[in-house]
């Protein structure tokens, strides 16, 4: 079933004709499952056909009206979810397509998943009920003013006062006031608070508390509680929708059983206990979002792909000197070589998003037996892929809005708002730097490992190969010889692990490691990089020995994993040849590779962003329409703008007819 809920006509119905692949059989291997394919379809029409849910103005709201609009969405979706009796994984789909961010996602996205994660059995059974049913909300209050990224710095204190039984949550200092937290500024009545657990005179750090924060009668804050919005941010409608909060505590008192107990307790009489659990499961819950987080790239970017694809394919500049048709834009080898690239990473980030899931998955499932084994795997795993895959995207968006020319500027091709909500991926759930240095670390400490003869498991397996990657040299003599997926593994773990050995050597020549590793940090970071995408290219030619079914589908996922791969190595060609993993000559012979990749896709490109299956609603972008019909819906929508309800502006008696009918004054005029 096509995502149509456009026109009569179809633009792009000669794009749609060249393909050589079957559509439906790529939205399953997209989508992940038959089963997922009609769920995501039967969520997205009902929220495209729901009025509640339209989204065509949200840029022109101001931001009490956006806030009120988002408010006014959740409530409905909620009530949409309960009278439909939809499942979790329907629920979740019906949000994601309504596509406007709010209280909503940290409720069900933070909150929920702290108490899960960090609560006892018997914190759960009070909490999570209360939270499913929406008697409560709430928010995940970590960052402050003053510190964000260094968790162990913060600041508000939790100090245990055995004679009521009682934590006394207090904000020392204005940079410790809680800063940034969805959902904190407006709608949470709770929050999962961490703060410096403080007992019998002693701080032993950072530990999570449920706090209530506003009265469940009349939603004003407790007493000693002070809440607020932080403002505004970034670009218009997108991210301004969220009631990201300030929060202050004095001497706020909260029952001892409102500290999350799973990992460690403080008793009745306010000695600390710590349970036999790694400390850094405290930190459990970003690692579960960072894995949502991935998935989500590969979303953001192949919205942003399928309207610069579509609209390339109608937009035409230039023609042949006989005065002939002009040129479809898309024809263009600049073009395709930089729009190729990005579609192949959004079906690269699909397809590592869904390892991710297993991995994690499969982590909890250990952890749950009690084997902490895996965890340094998943922490470096999570932070990678997160960084990785959300900057490249973030730049994504942005490149493909320059690849839509003058009208991907305007609100209404859908791609601003789409940079504006997204680029804070970058930042969120651990700064992109800070998260690769800690992949760096994790690194460092398997090569370091090496030299004892630890076999290296899991993503760094590659490194146990260390005699022969530390000298191969890549066999690539054609530019065919490129598609060979053993050619480019090899070249990409040689690069990865080479890397990472350089660094290490290069920190062991400081005079301390911790100096080192500060001194070599942007080496490090470039190391941690190619260690990642060493990571996303061999899962696409994991995800390629499946079954994969439907004519023409294999090959055209095989396309894209060696434009991505040979995109990659073009990119980063100073890694390659700086490492001696090839040659110049091999790298001219990538980069001819890539060209004609790029001439293999042209014909499939509509196609392959059709496999998306995504509605005009969640697209929202009149360049990116399913029918092409892309100019009278740029002229309509212009109309829309507030500034044009009148044919005289407002301002015009005030300020343009002065000076319109003034005197000359100026004698020199
Ligand atoms: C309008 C249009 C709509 C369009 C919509 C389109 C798209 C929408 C797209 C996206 C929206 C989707 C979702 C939105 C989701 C979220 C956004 C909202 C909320 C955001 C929430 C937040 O940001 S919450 C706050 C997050 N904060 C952070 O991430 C802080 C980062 N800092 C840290 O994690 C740590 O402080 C640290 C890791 C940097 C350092 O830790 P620390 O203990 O101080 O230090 P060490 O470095 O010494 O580490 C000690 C050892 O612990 C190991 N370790 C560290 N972390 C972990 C971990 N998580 N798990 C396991 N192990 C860990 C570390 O490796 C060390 O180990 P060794 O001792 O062995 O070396
Ligand atoms: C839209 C949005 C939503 C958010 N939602 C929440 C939420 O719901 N709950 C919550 O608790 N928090 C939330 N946050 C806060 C977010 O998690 C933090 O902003 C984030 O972790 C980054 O921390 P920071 O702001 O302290 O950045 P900083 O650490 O101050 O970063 C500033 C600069 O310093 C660099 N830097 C920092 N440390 C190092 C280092 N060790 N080495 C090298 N460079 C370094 C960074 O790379 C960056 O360039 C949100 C933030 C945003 C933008």
């Amino acid at each position: 079933m096509a995502a149509v809920d456009g026109g009569e006509v179809d633009h792009l119905a000669g794009e749609r004709a060249t393909a050589h692949f079957d559509v439906d059989a790529m939205k399953v291997a997209w989508a992940g499952s038959r089963h997922a394919v009609e769920v995501n379809d039967r969520m997205a029409r009902l929220v495209a056909s729901d009025p509640v849910f339209r989204k065509d103005t949200r840029t022109m709201l101001s931001r009490k009206e956006l806030f009120k609009d988002t408010l006014k969405k959740a409530a409905h979706a909620w009530k949409r979810i309960v009278e439909l009796r939809l499942t979790e994984e329907e629920a979740n789909l019906l949000r994601l397509y309504v596509d406007q961010p709010g209280y909503v996602d940290l409720h069900w996205g933070m909150f929920v998943p702290a108490i899960k994660g960090q609560g006892t059995e018997e914190q759960q059974k009070k909490w999570v009920p209360m939270a499913y049913k929406f008697q409560i909300i709430g928010c995940y209050a970590q960052t402050e003013l003053g510190h964000g990224s260094n968790v162990q710095g913060l600041e508000t204190t939790a100090t245990f006062d055995p004679n009521t039984d009682e934590f006394v949550v207090h904000s020392p200092t204005l940079t410790s006031s809680k800063w940034w937290p969805g959902g904190l500024g407006k709608a949470s009545t709770h929050a999962v608070v961490y703060a410096r657990l403080i007992t019998q005179g002693k701080d032993y750090g950072i530990h999570g508390f449920i706090v209530q924060l506003r009265s469940l009668d009349d939603h004003s804050p407790l007493p000693g509680i002070t809440l607020g919005d932080i403002g505004g941010k970034f670009g218009s409608g997108a991210y301004n929708s969220m009631d990201n909060g300030v929060l202050r505590f004095d001497h706020v008192r909260i029952p001892r059983d409102q500290m999350l107990m799973r990992l460690s307790q403080v008793t009745r009489e306010g000695k600390y206990v710590h349970s036999d659990v790694p400390k850094q499961l405290l930190y459990g819950t970003m690692v579960y979002v960072r894995q949502t987080i991935v998935a989500d790239a590969s979303k953001a970017l192949s919205r942003a792909v399928c309207i610069a694809v579509r609209y390339s394919a109608i937009r035409k500049q230039f023609g042949s000197q006989a005065g002939g048709p002009e040129t479809q834009v898309l024809n263009y080898k600049t073009q395709q070589s930089r729009l190729f690239p990005l579609l192949a990473s959004a079906y690269a980030y699909r397809f590592v998003g869904e390892w991710l899931k297993w991995l994690y998955t499969d982590v909890m499932q250990k952890l749950e037996a009690k084997d902490y084994s895996t965890l340094p795997e998943a922490h470096a795993c999570t932070a990678g892929l997160k960084s990785v895959t959300t900057s490249a995207t973030a730049d994504a968006i942005e490149e493909c809005r320059k690849l839509c020319g003058g009208h991907g500027y305007l609100n209404s091709s859908g791609l601003p708002e789409l940079f504006a909500v997204y680029v804070p991926a970058c930042t969120y759930e651990g700064d992109n730097v800070v998260l690769l240095l800690q992949v760096a670390r994790f690194l460092m400490k398997t090569v370091s490992q090496l030299a004892s003869g630890k076999q290296p498991v899991g993503t760094t397996a590659y490194m146990g190969n260390i005699q022969y990657l530390m000298q191969c040299k890549s066999a690539v003599n054609t530019a065919g010889d490129w598609l060979n997926p053993a050619a480019i593994k090899e070249v990409f773990e040689a690069r990865a692990l080479r890397m990472a050995v350089n660094c290490a050597q290069n920190i062991s020549k400081a005079p301390s490691q911790e100096e080192g590793f500060s001194e070599l940090s942007p080496d490090l970071l470039e190391s941690a990089v190619a260690h990642v995408q060493l990571i996303i290219v061999t899962k696409f030619f994991e995800k390629l020995q499946q079954d994969i079914i439907g004519h023409g589908v294999k090959e055209q996922l095989q396309n894209l994993c060696n434009i991505y791969a040979l995109f990659l190595l073009h990119k980063h060609l100073g890694d390659f040849l700086s490492t001696g993993c090839i040659t110049p000559k091999q790298g001219a012979l990538a980069n001819e590779q890539l060209g004609r990749l790029y001439a293999q896709v042209r014909p499939n490109a509509v196609a392959l962003v059709d496999a998306f299956d995504y509605t005009d609603h969640y697209l929202s972008s009149v360049l990116g329409r399913y029918d092409g019909d892309v100019y009278p819906a740029l002229y309509a929508e212009a109309w829309k703008d507030p500034l044009n309800e009148t044919v005289i502006p407002d301002g015009y008696q005030e300020h343009l007819r002065p000076l319109l009918k003034q005197q000359l004054k100026f004698s020199r005029l």
